[in-house]
């Protein structure tokens, strides 16, 4: 039986399953999510942003930076930087650093998607302001779970190989501590219920003497439980002066009001991403009977022209299964990226199938968002996308097959409609995007074979 909530969604589909319409699980997990991007990503994410910055004095000089070497980073820290392989700033760090290492230091709340350099941005500007000296905590860094907390703590250490004087302390359950003893760290990361522990049950640091508070994955704390509350009792501790800093990677309405609420006067930098377009895809449509007959044309398409790699996206688990079972059976190398696995384990086989090593990855939609669709130029919708109520989801849509529109790739989408209801769902999303999808026409395999490959 699945334990996380990402899984259980997978089951209420399958559940739903038979009934008349599918329903589609929204309500997943982000907490997971996140760490999610976080395993599968060495990277910086490969798309281009528009930057938009908001300076809390308009009239100050805005600086950005092109390399390391301009901040004037510790030599140790700038070896540790290089040492991560990263040779300049990623568009993010280009203001925000700047920013942050800045004197007197600037609050800032920065928004951009996951994997484009937050976390690392953070995690030096904390080992730039701790004075290893003091032995008591001095940056805090608060996060929605233990796991985040964890990957943000490794990020700490890689970076901060050349600079062993500078300790860590993880303010998590499972790190149980004596009352009245005293951690020597300076850096402290944590999730919320234990950092407040620390500070008044057990009495092992002092608030005061925090000189960087870092709020990490905002969106995901004000969406966890308790959390907003603990985050802002926390904030309350804190010296006015305390430099405060707020990262997320969306920024609703409720993000907002909270940022502005533990971030004063901050600098604010946004990152969009640009947008996703089904300018450069080919859409087609082909139109089967049943399960078995979706099978069948999947395995022509495989016959009539080579495929290097393909995502095929299934409703549910037990479709996802059957057709993972059929492919094989026919000798295709398969990957299923199913609702039952742990985080760890999905973000394996995707990393298999990035490198390769299998050639089809069918996927549920509760479980392909960590995916980076652009690696992959054909994509099979076996099932279209449904929201919960059943309606055409054209964001998932574009999201399974969207391109950025940047050199020109290509790509190329099948969907499998297979009665009146899916026939209905298509024509939506055509109108939708305003984008034909054309019946698909054997006479057109030649050109799809050069989308393809
Ligand atoms: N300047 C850089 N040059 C090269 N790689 C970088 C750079 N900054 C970060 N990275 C790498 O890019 C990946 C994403 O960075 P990071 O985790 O900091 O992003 P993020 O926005 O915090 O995303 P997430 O919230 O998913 O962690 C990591 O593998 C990180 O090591």
């Amino acid at each position: 039986m699945a334990t996380d909530s990402w899984a259980l969604c997978v089951d209420e589909q399958e559940e739903t399953c038979g009934t008349k319409i599918h329903f589609c699980c929204v309500s997943e997990d982000k907490a997971a999510q996140s760490l999610h991007n976080k395993l599968i990503r060495n990277k910086l994410v490969n798309n281009s942003f528009k930057v938009e910055i908001l300076q809390r004095d308009p009239n100050s000089p805005l600086y950005s930076v092109k390399t390391f070497e301009e901040l004037h980073l510790k030599p140790q820290l700038l070896h540790g930087v290089y040492a991560m392989g990263f040779n300049r700033p990623s568009k993010i760090q280009e203001t925000a650093l700047p920013m942050m290492l800045a004197e007197p230091p600037q609050n800032l709340i920065a928004q951009s998607q996951s994997g484009t350099g937050k976390t690392a941005a953070f995690v030096l500007a904390m080992l730039s302001n701790v004075n290893p000296d003091n032995k008591w905590p001095q940056c805090l860094c608060i996060s929605p779970t233990y796991e985040l907390a964890l990957q943000t703590g490794k990020v700490v250490e890689q970076m901060g190989q050349f600079y062993p004087e500078v300790k860590l302390a993880y303010a998590i359950r499972a790190n149980k501590m004596q009352k009245g003893s005293k951690i020597q760290a300076q850096i402290v990361i944590g999730t919320p219920g234990t950092v407040l522990d620390w500070f008044n049950k057990l009495r092992l640091m002092d608030p005061k003497m925090i000189r960087v508070f870092v709020l990490d994955e905002a969106d995901i704390m004000i969406a966890t439980s308790g959390h907003q509350d603990q985050s802002l009792r926390i904030h309350r501790m804190l010296p006015k002066d305390c430099h405060m800093l707020l990262f997320s990677a969306t920024f609703e309405e409720s993000v907002w009001s909270f940022a502005e609420r533990v971030v004063p006067d901050p600098n604010i930098i946004r990152l969009k991403r640009e947008e996703e377009t089904l300018d450069n895809i080919k859409q087609y449509y082909i139109f089967c009977r049943n399960k078995e007959d979706k099978f069948t044309a999947v395995c022509n398409l495989y016959g009539a022209m080579t495929i290097a790699q393909a995502i095929i996206f299934c409703h549910t688990r037990r479709i996802a299964a059957w057709l993972a079972g059929q492919m094989s059976k026919e000798g295709h190398q398969v990957a299923l990226l199913s609702g039952e696995l742990a985080v760890e384990q999905r973000a394996a086989v995707i990393e298999r199938f990035r490198e390769g090593k299998e050639k089809v990855l069918i996927a549920t939609n509760v479980c392909s968002r960590g995916i980076d669709v652009e690696q992959v130029s054909v994509v099979i919708n076996f099932d279209l996308p449904l929201d919960k109520d059943g309606n055409p989801d054209n964001e998932t849509y574009l999201h399974r097959i969207g391109r950025t529109g940047r050199f020109g790739k290509r790509g190329l989408a099948i969907n499998m409609v297979e009665n009146e209801h899916s026939v209905e769902v298509l024509k939506a999303i055509e109108k939708h995007f305003n984008k034909m999808i054309s019946k698909l026409d054997t006479d057109d395999l030649n050109e799809l074979e050069k989308i393809a490959n």
